[in-house]
């Protein structure tokens, strides 16, 4: 099944003898039937069975584990079926590892004009053609069952920000009924999940009833929804300073939509093990590079006649090969290369986050580095 392996017990002492923020760190392996996840992990995000101007053998090499895909746009365009009937998502993309598809709620509601929230499901037009679709918990797991989803995430309504107690409550009564049949209609089989998503919002008793209504269900792993919605870093993790203590310790944490470097490393800090998010790729299309000296806007004129590269110590085919003169003209001039080269960058950047802090766990040692 999905499970998260731990250090040992005594590894785990040296940690919690760390500074006590540190403690709810954790750092593990999923084992799943693509292979393992290396935990605490980021998901490059892959939503129409690609993760933008890359090949998956490159985002292979920048460490990535796991990437993203999602139903909602992978039913309007290919269709589910024909996925299934090519043969799955694995081989359609070409992603022999572990892929995680969201469950396509979420990109209704931020995606499509018209839709209508019903008890049944969410019925929409399509953002493409406008034709109409309907996502339920039932037509949801069955599309990530065609896709061949490693882990596969419940049906859920993502609480928007801000949100009145009495809204937060009832959408998240109703993300628990959805929960449920979410947990009915998954085929489960060796080496593969389903994750629960829990809400509600920023009041910590729904927070708690949520992880309860879950819980019960007994996924292979929870996510915490209805973050990274605009409420903020500071309010975040407020939610996040007990909401994933609410969560079975032994399971797979994952934490939606996050984030910038210094969310992962606050969220990680607080017992999260897994992240996505389109920052990397999107920024990276938009000429913003993550380096250890901070974010680097490429279409600055101040690059236009800089030799030297984004990172000198950074392996990726930016660092080595090129300059950020190259980069900073590629960009202005919207070459595709350019694309290419600031996205691999920046996934390669998130991934050696990330190793750096799976290290520094290991070793018990404080990660406050801001990267
Ligand atoms: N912030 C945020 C982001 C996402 C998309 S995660 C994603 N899907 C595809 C790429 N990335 C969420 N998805 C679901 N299902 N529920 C949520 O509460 C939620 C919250
Ligand atoms: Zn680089």
């Amino acid at each position: 099944e999905v499970s998260i392996t731990k250090f040992p017990a005594d590894e785990r002492k040296i940690i919690a003898k760390a500074h006590d923020k540190y403690k709810k760190a954790r750092a593990g392996i999923i084992n799943t039937r693509h292979g393992q996840i290396h935990t605490p992990a980021f998901m490059p995000v892959g939503t129409k069975g690609t993760v933008k101007a890359m090949l998956p053998e490159s985002v292979q090499t920048t460490g990535a584990d796991i990437i993203l895909g999602n139903t909602y746009h992978l039913m309007l365009q290919p269709g589910a079926k024909r996925v299934f009937k090519l043969g799955g998502l694995h081989k359609f993309m070409n992603w022999s590892k572990p892929l995680l598809t969201d469950s396509g709620g979420f990109q209704v509601m931020s995606l499509s004009k018209l839709r209508k929230i019903t008890e049944e499901g969410v019925i929409f037009n399509s953002h493409i053609d406008g034709s109409k679709f309907m996502l339920s918990p039932e037509s949801s797991t069955e599309i990530q069952y065609l896709l061949g989803s490693t882990i596969t995430m419940a049906f859920d309504e993502c609480t928007p920000y801000p949100s009145t107690y009495e809204q937060a409550k009832s959408s998240m009564e109703l993300t628990s009924r959805w929960a449920k049949r979410s947990r009915k209609a998954f085929y489960s089989r060796d080496g593969y999940g389903q994750f629960g998503i829990i809400q509600g919002s920023i009041y910590n008793d729904l927070r708690l009833k949520s992880a309860l209504d879950l819980i019960e269900l007994d996924f292979e792993g929870y996510a915490i929804g209805g973050l990274a919605v605009g409420e903020g870093q500071e309010l975040m993790f407020k939610v996040l300073d007990y909401a994933p203590d609410l969560l079975p310790i032994n399971k797979p944490r994952y934490l939606m939509g996050v984030g910038k470097p210094a969310d992962i490393i606050g969220a990680v800090q607080r017992g999260i093990d897994m992240f996505d998010c389109v920052i990397p790729t999107r920024s990276g299309r938009n000429g913003q590079a993550f380096t250890k000296y901070g974010v680097v806007n490429i279409r600055n004129s101040k690059y236009k006649e800089d030799n030297t590269p984004l990172e000198e110590d950074c392996l990726c085919p930016a660092c080595k090969n090129y300059t950020k003169a190259y980069l900073h003209y590629l960009v202005k001039v919207k070459e595709i290369l350019g694309a290419m080269l600031m996205t691999w960058h920046n996934l390669m950047y998130f991934q050696k986050l990330m190793l750096r802090i799976r290290e520094y766990i290991a070793q018990g040692k404080d990660f406050d580095f801001i990267s």
